[in-house]
């Protein structure tokens, strides 16, 4: 029996953990993994030498280095959605800290101990206008980024009778088609913050996104704003938003990601990037990557995958042997690969190809063991990145 090495980093829910069948041996200590699951510790790809694939149980896949990664033919994974709804339930609570007044409240409540406890009444009832907040209904939200969090968030600040705009450059149909048609899509992102009241980010930190929320942008916004990110911290660039506080521009920053910086600031508001940190959503995150991880090291099969296209296949009782073949998206690689199969006379019972305008992979099944010498000359095909042989018993 097959048995594949994967290596944990950082905590991952038992949930998922508990679903590694025998053909798995789940260690942190892993030096030469074949499978690593991780969330947010950085991982370079180049430090394991067997690694076909990185199961992220989580959203953003900016701790890998995915761009080398598909050079390599190294799969990553992500979980979309699984922990969308845990964002989505911070970023509301966060925000009504802020417009409530929350916090100090909570703090002078705190103070009282030191109050003669048969005037802590009196003192509540005489101090609490200075802790008057402002509600978010009738408030004009814009949510830039339109995907699992996004929308979700877009549709709950329509429930909060909330005005709601959006942008997004490239949203993914299955997202949009769960956005209440009460949220207004707009073309151009400057029409989505120029009138807003509060701007939340849910986007990924990529060479496009990183400084988006610069001086530049910052001008433009309505004054005295309030800005979320719970996207990633290099979204923002901090000087800009510090200044824009500072100035009466921005009116408050809540972010995940607190620094040096930002967490003295009596305008900003952070957490220790919690976003994604309850039970329901760790347990998603790692139930899902788990299940992306077992199926490609087993299978070969790409469900969620942030650089390879998706391409699913059960192999019947009959098959013995699977070929995977990665490639660069080129024409021609299909009948290259079945003539070779011709030349061997190796008969092939199933070809699944998909690609994703990159990378193109295949999925060849036979009821035969596949010689050495046929996988050598597919190998040698100028345009392919990575082969991988699976027998199944
Ligand atoms: N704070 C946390 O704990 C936490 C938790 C989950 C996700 N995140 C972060 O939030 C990000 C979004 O998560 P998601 O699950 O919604 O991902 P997602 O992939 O479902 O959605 C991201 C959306 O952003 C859009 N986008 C890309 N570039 C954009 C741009 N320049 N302007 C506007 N939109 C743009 C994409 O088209 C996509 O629709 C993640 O990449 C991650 O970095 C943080
Ligand atoms: O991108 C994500 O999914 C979040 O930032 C969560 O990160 P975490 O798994 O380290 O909490």
């Amino acid at each position: 029996m097959t048995v594949y090495r994967v290596k944990k980093i950082n905590k991952i829910a038992p949930e998922g953990l508990e679903l590694f069948t025998d053909k798995f041996i789940v260690n942190e200590d892993e030096n030469d993994p074949q499978g690593i699951i991780l969330r947010s510790s950085p991982v370079d790809v180049d430090d394991y030498p067997s690694l076909l694939a990185v199961a992220r149980a989580g959203a953003g896949t900016n701790n890998v280095n995915v761009e080398r990664a598909t050079k390599k033919g190294i799969c990553v994974f992500n979980t979309p959605g699984a922990n969308a709804n845990a964002v989505v339930d911070l970023v509301f609570p966060m925000l009504g800290v802020w417009k409530r007044n929350i916090f100090n409240g909570i703090n002078f409540c705190k103070s009282l101990t030191a109050v003669d406890p048969d005037k802590v009444d009196s003192v509540v009832e005489a101090q609490k206008s200075a802790y008057k907040g402002e509600e978010i209904a009738g408030k004009n939200l814009t949510v830039v980024g339109l995907g699992q969090i996004g929308v979700r968030l877009a549709n709950g600040g329509i429930q909060r009778l909330m005005n709601v705009k959006g942008f997004d450059p490239a949203p993914a149909l299955e997202n949009i088609h769960q956005l209440s048609p009460q949220v207004r899509v707009c073309r151009a992102l400057k029409d989505a913050v120029s009138d807003a009241d509060v701007i939340s980010l849910h986007l990924p930190l990529n060479d496009r996104t990183r400084n988006l929320v610069n001086a530049e942008f910052l001008a433009k916004v309505k004054r005295g704003a309030i800005l979320i990110n719970y996207s990633r911290a290099p979204i923002v660039d901090e000087q800009a938003v510090l200044d824009a506080l500072d100035s009466g521009q921005l009116g408050a920053f809540l972010s995940d990601f607190p620094t040096a910086k930002t967490i003295g600031h009596e305008k900003i508001l952070t957490t220790p990037h919690l976003g994604a940190s309850t039970s329901q959503s760790e347990g998603n995150c790692s139930t899902m990557a788990v299940k992306e991880l077992s199926s490609y090291l087993k299978y070969g099969n790409v469900v969620h995958s942030v650089n390879f296209p998706n391409i699913e296949s059960t192999p019947a009782d009959t098959v013995k042997n699977r070929l995977i073949v990665i490639n660069k998206d080129v024409p021609g690689m299909i009948a290259n690969v079945s003539n070779i199969f011709s030349g061997f006379n190796v008969n092939i019972v199933s070809y699944l190809n998909q690609s994703n305008g990159a990378i193109g992979y295949n999925i060849i099944d036979m009821e035969e063991t596949i010689p050495e010498e046929l996988v050598a000359k597919i190998v040698e095909l100028p345009d392919v990145i990575r082969t991988r042989v699976i027998e199944f018993a």
